[in-house]
């Protein structure tokens, strides 16, 4: 056959290729009975396209406000927005597996870790051995290391209070200098937060900080994190990008820096392990768990490549997570002067000094606080999309609806977090509707927002880190508050984070403007609050 001939049939034979599929995945496929984008119900780019943008979070609220309360999202996977889903596919119970949308994470083959496997039996292997390294004496143990972090935050907020803001209010800083009780320039705390989250976290995983609040050195590693987690997210989402390695070619800045992040990790994971347990044997930190830890039914510790993924797993899973749910509760807490007010009361009243604020029942008791925190994850959740699961053999159903083997499901957390269902007013920030005494509606309203309630997932694959990231949380906030009266900046400074705020402010679903917005990397890229603080009447802080 002549070669133009020859071309014409390849392309005619795959044109003919595309047009089954086409049809196949429109009208015959399992799924074709949902409705969705049409884009969506085609090809795995549309959803590839969102998590690229980083509106995917958005994406997924926008389609459920369009389709209802379940829809097909890419060819061959499901969201579905209640409370029942959440528990049929992420229970103890639920026949499922992780989607191989968790194949696209793992830097090198025998590197999975205890996120990213998807066998269940070696997943159940990874997560005994890690979670002595979670147990509540383990986490008692690394508190030192966390008060650490959060003292140097203060000091560096402090510091930032003695500072002269612009040559016009020197009169008025000087004026105040005497006392240390002026305020500060505007402070992004979306900077500030990662700073503390990564320092804790490179201090538990790798047994030295990254000192980035003290020091500029080492802030680019929080760059490379979230090029990480982005570029699992794109691959992961449309599995052909990972398998080919077009990320390098369509995504090159986001591939580079995972890239650079994994060669980073591998370096610092192991200079850690050749100081082992008796090189450090008074540190406690998750290396020093991980080293020793033994599965109770094989007597197995981690291999040293396991040791590699599981430090740069905690590293990925635990900063930018903790980091994203404390700034937007500062961004809550800036945005309702009120809401501060009731906390600082409670605060202030319950602890005598800076120093008292520990890791205890006094702290766990600060029900506002936890309020809080809790209302801040669920308006601007660190994991807003969808984890998908694949349902196993025999089938699953959900909410009444049969989907067979290989099916993808999930439920999307910022769209279930905004489902008037479970919250009345899904957009208002109100921490009181997670306190039975306070709430409209009572205990039964805080129940079913409970029920809907999932920013650390639920079940046998949800977060493992879940105490660690409260305690770390409530430390921090708790201290600040109790130490410091905040404002929010003044004038455009002042808009940085909110809704319908530059370009991306057109966007449905990004227009709010009490709404702290973020771009959804699988994790979360965020920017502001900026935040001016003041040190309050009749606080110390020890430098
Ligand atoms: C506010 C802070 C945090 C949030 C919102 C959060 C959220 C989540 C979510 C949603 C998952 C499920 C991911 C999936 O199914 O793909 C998860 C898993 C996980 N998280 Fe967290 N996380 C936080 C903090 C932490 C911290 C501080 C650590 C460790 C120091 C940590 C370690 C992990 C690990 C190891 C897993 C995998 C668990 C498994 O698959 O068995 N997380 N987290």
């Amino acid at each position: 056959m002549p070669l133009t001939a020859t071309i014409v049939a390849v392309v005619a034979a795959f044109a003919v290729y595309i047009v089954g599929v086409v049809v196949y995945r429109l009208f015959f496929h399992p799924l074709a009975r949902y409705p969705g984008p049409l884009l969506a119900k085609i090809t795995g780019w549309h959803a590839a396209y969102h998590a690229w943008r980083g509106d995917r979070h958005l994406e997924f609220w926008r389609c459920h406000e369009k389709y209802g309360s379940i829809y097909r999202w890419a060819p061959n996977s499901i969201s579905v927005n209640t409370n029942t889903a959440l528990k049929d596919i992420y229970g103890h119970r639920a026949n499922v597996r992780k989607a191989d949308f968790y194949t696209a994470f793992p830097p090198t083959k025998d590197t999975f870790n205890t996120h990213s496997s998807i066998d269940r039996a070696a997943h159940a292997r990874k997560r005994r051995v890690l979670s002595h390294a979670f147990s509540d004496s383990a986490i008692k143990t690394m508190e030192g290391h966390i008060l650490d972090h959060v003292r140097a935050l203060c000091t560096q907020l402090l510091g930032a209070t003695q500072k002269t803001r612009s040559p016009q209010l020197l009169e008025e800083k000087q004026a105040e200098s005497s006392s240390k009780r002026g305020w500060s320039a505007p402070q992004n705390m979306a900077s500030w937060t990662n700073y503390l989250a990564f320092d804790v976290m490179g201090d538990l995983c790798f047994g030295k900080p990254f000192r980035m609040l003290t020091s500029p050195t080492n802030r680019f590693a929080t760059d490379l994190v979230a090029s990480a987690s982005h570029r699992h997210l794109i691959c992961g989402t449309y599995l052909p990008i990972h398998k080919y390695h077009l990320d390098k070619l369509l995504f090159r800045r986001i591939a580079a820096g995972r890239a650079r992040y994994m060669a980073y990790s591998k370096a610092q994971a192991g200079e850690r392990a050749k100081i082992g347990i008796d090189g450090a044997p008074d540190r406690r930190d998750f290396f020093y768990y991980l080293l020793q830890a033994r599965d109770p039914e094989t007597g197995a510790g981690f291999a040293p490549a396991e040791l590699w993924g599981e430090s740069n797993l905690l590293i990925i899973a635990g900063s930018d997570t903790t980091s994203t749910a404390m700034s937007a509760t500062l961004f809550y807490l800036a945005h309702h002067p009120e809401c501060f007010a009731q906390l600082a009361r409670d605060v202030r009243a319950a602890f005598a000094s800076l120093e008292d604020i520990r890791l205890g029942p006094a702290l766990t008791t600060q029900a506002y606080l936890r309020a809080c925190i809790d209302e801040a994850m669920r308006l601007s959740p660190s994991v807003g999309g969808l984890l998908p699961r694949t349902v196993l053999p025999g089938g699953l159903a959900v909410d009444g609806h049969f989907f067979p083997p290989g099916t993808d499901l999930g439920v999307p957390h910022y769209a279930v977090h905004h489902n008037e269902a479970y919250f009345a007013e899904p957009f208002v920030f109100e921490p009181s509707r997670w306190l039975p005494d306070e709430a409209a509606g009572g205990a039964d309203a805080v129940a079913r927002a409970q029920s809907a309630f999932c920013p650390f997932s639920i079940g046998p694959r949800g977060c493992i880190g879940k105490t660690m990231a409260y305690a770390e949380m409530s430390l921090t906030i708790a201290r600040l508050v109790w130490a410091f009266d905040l404002r929010l900046a003044r004038g455009e400074a002042g808009r940085i984070g909110e809704g319908g705020w530059g370009e991306a402010g057109r966007e449905w679903g990004r227009e709010k403007r009490g709404e702290y917005q973020l771009k959804d990397t699988f994790t979360s890229w965020k920017d502001g609050p900026m935040v001016e603080f003041k040190l309050r009447e009749g606080a110390e802080i020890i430098e």
